[in-house]
């Protein structure tokens, strides 16, 4: 794989944002019932607006998996509630697109990269030329034009979670969804597909919500990090990031900002 090279620009304009896209209002979720109840989420509340990119880091256990899921409308909140663009999330929204960590039980193993990524595209109504036509241009944005007939299993990692990515933005979803989806790809694929987030966000006009373990990840990616407490959860603080766009991994990296506002949020997360 070749280094990135790209100058991805990242929103730093607040004007940008004016338009409220995601809503989450005081949501809480439990797990279990009666006394083997498990408090998760206590009081989970920000906005997300329209072109956004939002990280969200916080300890591990703090209930970032379930926020998402909530988000996604795989779960309901006990109480609270997710509104996109106005409408109450109550089943998987149209317009929302969800990228895992698990690449390898993302993707069919039966099917051609471009036939897992037309795959969600069956229920449109498109013709099979159209969804093909998409797909295709969905794995070339992603770099994958050259392996569109290739199985999942005979390639990396990293161009598997291309092609997850592909087949997530091929619906043109004004909300994609990411929970550590860079987890399992080596730190140069990871830093190659950091950019070609931010590089999608820029062309398609995308709002991204990317969960991650990561710091470095988080700062670089955002132009907001939300710090979930531990659980019981609630918001602990939203940073925004006033780094200068284009981000770049060497430049923007060693930034004294950059290194300021890592240590900030490490520090809330350690607390
Ligand atoms: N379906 C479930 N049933 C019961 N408990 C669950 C379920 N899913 C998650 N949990 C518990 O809820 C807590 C939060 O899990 P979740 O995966 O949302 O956290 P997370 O912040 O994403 O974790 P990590 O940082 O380790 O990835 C954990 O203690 C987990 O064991």
């Amino acid at each position: 794989m070749t280094t990135s090279t790209t100058t991805p620009v990242a929103h730093t304009d607040p004007d940008v944002h004016d338009r409220l896209t995601l809503d989450v209002r005081a949501v809480a979720k439990s797990y279990g019932r009666g006394t083997a109840s498990r408090h998760i989420l206590a009081d989970v509340t920000f906005a997300v607006h329209q072109g956004e990119f939002v990280t969200v880091v916080g300890p591990s256990g703090a209930g970032k998996t379930t926020l998402l899921r909530c988000l996604a409308g795989l779960l309901s909140p006990d109480t609270g509630e997710v509104v996109l663009e106005g409408a109450n999330v109550t089943a998987p929204p149209k317009g929302l697109a969800l990228v895992f960590q698990d690449y390898s039980r993302s993707l069919l193993p039966w099917m051609s990269v471009v036939g897992n990524v037309m795959l969600p595209l069956r229920r449109s109504g498109m013709k099979r030329t159209e969804r093909q036509r998409i797909a295709e241009q969905a794995l070339l944005a992603v770099g994958l034009a050259h392996a569109t007939n290739l199985y999942p299993w005979q390639m990396s990692g990293g161009m598997q979670q291309r092609a997850a990515i592909a087949r997530a933005v091929a619906c043109r979803p004004e909300v994609l969804l990411m929970d550590e989806p860079f987890a399992s790809v080596d730190a140069q694929t990871r830093a190659d597909l950091e950019d070609l987030m931010l590089r999608l966000r820029e062309e398609l006009g995308m709002t991204v919500v990317l969960v991650t373990h990561d710091i470095d990840e988080a700062v670089y990616l955002a132009d907001r990090v939300i710090v979930l407490s531990g659980a019981p959860t609630s918001v602990t603080e939203i940073i925004p990031v006033p780094l200068p766009g284009p981000r770049n991994q060497l430049r923007t990296k060693l930034e004294p900002a950059f290194a300021e506002l890592r240590a900030h949020v490490l520090g809330l997360i350690r607390r």
